[in-house]
């Protein structure tokens, strides 16, 4: 089955998203998600300058040696642009490889493992009150698990709290927003949130929280300390990663279990967390990680160590990457959880889907191929805007921070 053509596809229902679709002689066609928050057109570019001219003739069941060629071919290895359009056209050959054999995709993979995937909802409020009243609505509506980030007296805007509604969206201005920042502020404020949402929520739900890469790491093990009595399932992105061995001394002071790796485009950067135990969960997804390929490897590195799984799943990440992680997520013996954050129903409508919620869980469907598409026809009447994430600063001096 030969490749034919294959097309980026830029779109803004909402938000942006990147998109390829490729197509071939066979008639069947596949889509992956391409999306690099922030950076959309430098995927764009690099998928329809350098890899596309690379694409047409070749067989589209050659998923592995693709895979390589494009990785090994560029010279330039790594890096979120590189291995984001390798992940587009990576989920794009898994669709129509699932398609060919009519099976939904986690057959190809190995088979379902569980039952349905356990996913976690994302809790927003301006203070405790309007959070913990979040946290009970998401448990009314069946979630297992909530994430809960607040709003910080003191502080004007910080990372994950929008307008208290189901959506939140950070890239939110054609220029880099800015918020402001006080780690004492943070450290003083979190433990009393997690307090009142575990009085009110009970024992049985899994509470999560993202740290968003803003503490030091004898910060995050201070948090993590002091988070202890409410039993979090995680806490995420501590501090930034770069340096893998600062999770060492955040171990060293905290049982709270760690999760780090959305920014994470390759197995290199998960590799030294892993085997050294410096964490519980993987946070690496399809469409930054290289896609469903090394996805695989990385889980299955992770599972010699008992790290599990839990896929980046925030709203810049297009269904076409939903659609996919869950088929991976149906599978992988390692599964942990998968974040899930509702996208508005004009990216629904965009993209059509075969995943659905229910009681905390959701299902990838039965569809052949990871099960979603794109309607070109309407993805056309959202124009790309420019949307940047915001910048941190530290509140009494302006010192640029990580946001
Ligand atoms: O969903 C999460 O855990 C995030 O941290 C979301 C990120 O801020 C978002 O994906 C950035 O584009
Ligand atoms: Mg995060």
């Amino acid at each position: 089955m030969k490749i034919t053509n294959a097309r980026v596809i830029v779109c803004s229902p909402g938000r942006n998203f990147v998109t390829l679709k490729i197509e071939t002689d066979e008639g069947l066609t596949g889509i992956g998600d391409a999306t690099l928050n922030g950076r959309e057109l430098s995927v764009a570019a690099y998928l329809t300058e350098h890899v596309i001219p690379c694409l047409i003739g070749r067989d589209a069941h050659q998923i592995e040696d693709i895979w390589q060629y494009l990785y090994k071919g560029a010279y330039w290895r790594r890096g979120p642009v590189t291995m984001t359009a390798i992940a587009a056209v990576d989920t794009a050959l898994w669709d129509i490889k699932a398609k060919a054999a009519n099976l939904p995709l986690y057959q190809l993979l190995g088979g379902k493992s569980r039952t349905g995937v356990m996913v976690y909802g994302h809790a927003n409020g301006r203070d405790i009150e309007q959070t913990v009243e979040e946290v009970l609505r998401y448990k009314e509506e069946g979630y297992l698990a909530i994430r809960a980030q607040s709003g910080v007296p003191g502080l004007e805007k910080v990372y994950g709290v929008g307008r208290g509604t189901m959506f939140y969206e950070p890239a939110d201005a054609d220029l880099p927003s800015e918020h402001d920042w006080s780690t004492a502020k943070y450290l003083e404020h979190t433990p009393k949130l997690f307090d009142a949402v575990r009085s009110a929520v009970g024992p049985d739900i899994h509470l999560l929280h993202d740290v968003h890469h803003r503490l030091t790491p004898i910060e995050a093990g201070r948090l993590g300390k002091a988070l202890e009595p409410f039993n979090l399932f995680w806490m995420e992105d501590a501090t930034p990663a770069e340096n893998q061995e600062s999770f060492r001394l955040i171990r060293q002071h905290t049982t709270t279990p760690l999760a780090v790796g959305e920014i994470f485009n390759s197995i290199w950067d998960c590799k030294d967390l892993i085997e050294n135990q410096l964490i519980d969960y993987i946070r690496t997804t399809v469409v930054h990680a290289g896609g469903i390929t090394q996805l695989r490897r990385i889980a299955d590195l992770a599972s010699l160590y008992q790290v599990r799984t839990g896929c980046h799943g925030a709203t810049d990440l297009s269904p076409a990457c939903m659609g996919a992680a869950l088929h991976f997520d149906m599978w992988v013996p390692n599964f942990g959880i998968q974040e899930y954050m509702r996208h508005t129903e004009e990216t629904d409508a965009v993209f059509p889907h075969a995943y659905s919620f229910a009681d905390g869980m959701l299902h990838p469907g039965e569809a052949p191929g990871h099960g979603v598409d794109i309607d070109e026809k309407l993805a056309a009447k959202y124009p790309y805007k420019r949307a940047y994430l915001p910048v941190n600063r530290q509140q009494h001096d302006g010192t640029l921070w990580n946001w």
